[in-house]
């Protein structure tokens, strides 16, 4: 199976380009063995370019677990690099079908390669029953969240895919010795009132326009970047009250830009993609 390694802020996954190209099994099974990192390619998951008859292309992701997902947001930025740099539509504004509806995408080309990409996310799911959660609020705002003997306030919102915005201090942004979001991570992810489970983000207010975050990802765990993750993070500071509508999110593998516009009440987001090598895998 031909494949492409390409990554937004460190957020890797192997592309397949399915205008062209078969997968030799279900994309989960797919999934689960090329994310593997020594027994596979190595990457957060498998995310398919196929065709689509309502948009210049189609995404479909699925987490190294083989979990699909509605949505990612860094995959989507590579999507489109990929279908402009490959010649699939050869344009600077694109539209990519996805699971939460068609999504537009502008491109800065630099010596005909898409660098940064500009995506709108659409409107925020803001009901607590589409999120999904049982947690209390439409959506719910420091809603109270007991896991692991420690209390948490989570802010929820869905950006197509479930997302919870815990704020924290120092303590999860240390990586040496105990990792409290690979501690607290899986619980917030499976905890009960999130049916369908969550990505789980930890926030560091910096400034009202700046965060760091660290995320745990449904299906893929700890990774260096959450797209979709980040545009929850800009939403759940507006309902907060602790950041505005304009973020910049700094994050393990790099920065973002977000924008939860008061005009149409679309979340932007800026970011780098970029591709690293493409192959040929071999199943077992
Ligand atoms: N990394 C992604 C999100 C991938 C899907 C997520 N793990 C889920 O299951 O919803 C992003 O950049 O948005």
């Amino acid at each position: 199976m031909r494949f492409t390694k390409m990554h937004g802020i460190g957020n890797d996954y192997v592309y397949v380009n399915c205008f062209v190209e078969k997968l030799p099994a279900e994309p989960a099974i797919v999934s689960q063995a090329v994310s593997h990192r020594n027994f596979g390619i190595g990457s957060d998951g498998l995310i398919l370019i196929c065709p689509s008859e309502v948009a210049d292309a189609r995404m479909r992701m699925y987490n190294s677990d083989g979990s699909e997902s509605e949505m990612c947001g860094n995959g989507l930025r590579c999507v489109a690099k990929y279908v402009h740099d490959h010649n699939i539509a050869k344009k600077s504004s694109l539209t990519i079908e996805t699971g939460r509806g068609i999504l537009s995408v502008d491109l800065d080309v630099v010596n005909g390669k898409a660098q940064k990409v500009r995506v709108n996310m659409g409107e925020p799911i803001l009901e607590a029953a589409k999120i999904p959660t049982t947690l209390p609020g439409d959506p719910p705002v420091n809603a109270a969240l007991s896991v692991g003997g420690r209390e948490f306030l989570a802010t929820c919102v869905s950006m197509g895919n479930p997302h919870a915005t815990v704020y924290v201090g120092d303590e999860f942004f240390t990586t040496t010795g105990r990792d409290l979001v690979a501690e607290f991570g899986p619980l917030i992810e499976n905890a009960p009132v999130f049916p369908r489970r969550v990505n789980a983000h930890f926030v560091k207010v910096q400034s009202p326009n700046e965060v760091t975050m660290r995320t745990w990802e449904r299906g893929s765990g700890i990774t260096l970047a959450c797209g979709t993750g980040a545009c929850a993070v800009c939403v759940a500071g507006v309902l907060t009250g602790l950041t505005d509508r304009k973020l910049l999110a700094h994050l393990p593998g790099g920065d973002l830009e977000l924008e939860w516009s008061a005009a149409d009440n679309h979340v932007y987001m800026t970011g780098p993609a970029t591709e690293v090598f493409s192959g040929e895998w071999f199943p077992a």
